[in-house]
């Protein structure tokens, strides 16, 4: 196995205490295209922010003179077990951020029985990503308008091991990141969409104008899909469908009600800009899905009193988008592990200081919204 640890010293990774030291070395370490890809958010970013705004805002309303001797923060997520409630988010393009790409967030997420989501537009093909990722991984579809196209993929995802569908729904067109629009985000010429495209087919895209990838996926992607089709992609996997991106109670209804469970997501912020936090969003859909379903939440994960709020009201699991992709470009495998680790125990010393030594103690009363 390869590690690179091409731009941080092993020394600053170790002695990095939290997320936010970690995003420091991954910044540091990556060029202007690939910083501003990952960093940004849409519009004037008001969503972005308040992503970490709505979980700072919640107060915590520990117990105390409980036995927390041993806190035991494992859990499982559709009958895969995790050593704690944090997953991966998907995210494309690991490649800008570190050599190793997807196959290093894959082994971190086997190494720490996490789980990673791995984006239809992974700079590394499905199959050697599913290798590495050991059976711990989901797969992330963008619908292409190319139906057998995308068919492909979800068989593809399946014979490799995937253990769940992520179903983007709150992408038809990319939301507006200004900042690549005016700087002109682009993928390196030596990085592909294998999954997707031929490097020629990208290589074509235009670039003159805007953001490639923005210019790219306008062409690519179905903006047709309803809750009707969602009888067609029911048929063409066996895997359970998990629809990534409901920000309201009436979705989630009607995503329970088509037998799928739900990840309560904004993009990072990156699509509709002042659209409601995800964490906000959670209350409302936890009562509406009345268990039916599994509930994930993404956007502004960083601390374990982030990952104790989430599950208190009603995640199954968390998922960190650009906190692993600093870890990534920090130190490769290594830095997504020590992002995974960092946060696990944030999370085990938030649950003990709440009084709440397994996951099922883990209840809204602890949180003041
Ligand atoms: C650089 C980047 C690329 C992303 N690519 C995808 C993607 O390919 N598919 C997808 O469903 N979501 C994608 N997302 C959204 C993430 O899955 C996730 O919803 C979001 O990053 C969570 O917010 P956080 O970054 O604050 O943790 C991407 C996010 C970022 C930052
Ligand atoms: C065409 C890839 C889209 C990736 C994505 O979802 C994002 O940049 O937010």
């Amino acid at each position: 196995m390869t590690l690179h640890n091409l731009n941080t010293p092993g020394d600053a990774l170790r002695d990095a205490v939290n997320l936010a030291d970690i995003e420091a070395l991954g910044r540091a370490a990556l060029d202007r295209n690939a910083l501003e890809y990952y960093a940004s958010g849409a519009n004037d970013e008001h969503t972005l922010r308040e992503n970490r705004a709505a979980f700072t805002r919640a107060r915590l309303r520990p117990r105390v003179l409980v036995d927390v001797s041993g806190v035991d923060t494992r859990t499982s997520v559709l009958g895969l077990p995790l050593s704690s409630p944090i997953g991966i988010a998907p995210s494309a393009f690991h490649g800008l951020a570190h050599p190793d790409a997807e196959r290093a967030t894959a082994r971190a997420a086997h190494a720490r029985d996490s789980v990673m989501t791995l984006s239809t537009f992974s700079n590394t093909p499905i199959e050697t990503v599913g290798a590495d990722a050991q059976g711990r991984f989901w797969f992330q579809l963008y619908l292409l308008r190319d139906r057998a196209h995308s068919r492909a993929m979800l068989d593809r995802a399946q014979a490799a091991g995937a253990r769940a569908l992520v179903f983007t729904v709150d992408a038809p067109y990319l939301g507006r990141r200004e900042v690549n629009e005016r700087h002109r985000f682009a993928l390196p010429a030596h990085l592909g969409a294998p999954n997707v495209a031929s490097r020629d087919a990208l290589a074509q895209v235009e670039t003159d104008s805007g953001s490639q990838l923005a210019n790219y996926f306008r062409d690519l992607a179905d903006k047709t899909f309803t809750w009707h089709d969602l009888a067609w992609l029911r048929e063409q996997t066996p895997l359970p469908i998990i629809l990534k991106g409901i920000l309201t109670a009436e979705d989630a209804v009607l995503a329970a009600e088509h037998g799928c469970h739900v990840w309560v997501s904004n993009h990072g912020g990156r699509q509709l800009d002042t659209a409601i936090s995800s964490f906000e969003a959670l209350p409302e859909i936890v009562d509406a899905v009345a268990g039916r379903s599994e509930i994930y939440l993404d956007g502004g994960v960083t601390r374990g009193t982030d990952v104790l709020k989430a599950v208190a009201l009603g995640a199954r699991a968390v998922f960190l988008g650009r906190a692993a992709l600093w870890g990534l470009a920090a130190a490769g495998q290594n830095g997504v592990e020590r992002t995974l680790t960092l946060l696990e125990d944030e999370f085990r010393l938030a649950m003990a200081l709440c009084g709440a030594a397994r996951i099922e103690h883990l209840t809204p009363a602890l949180v003041r919204l």
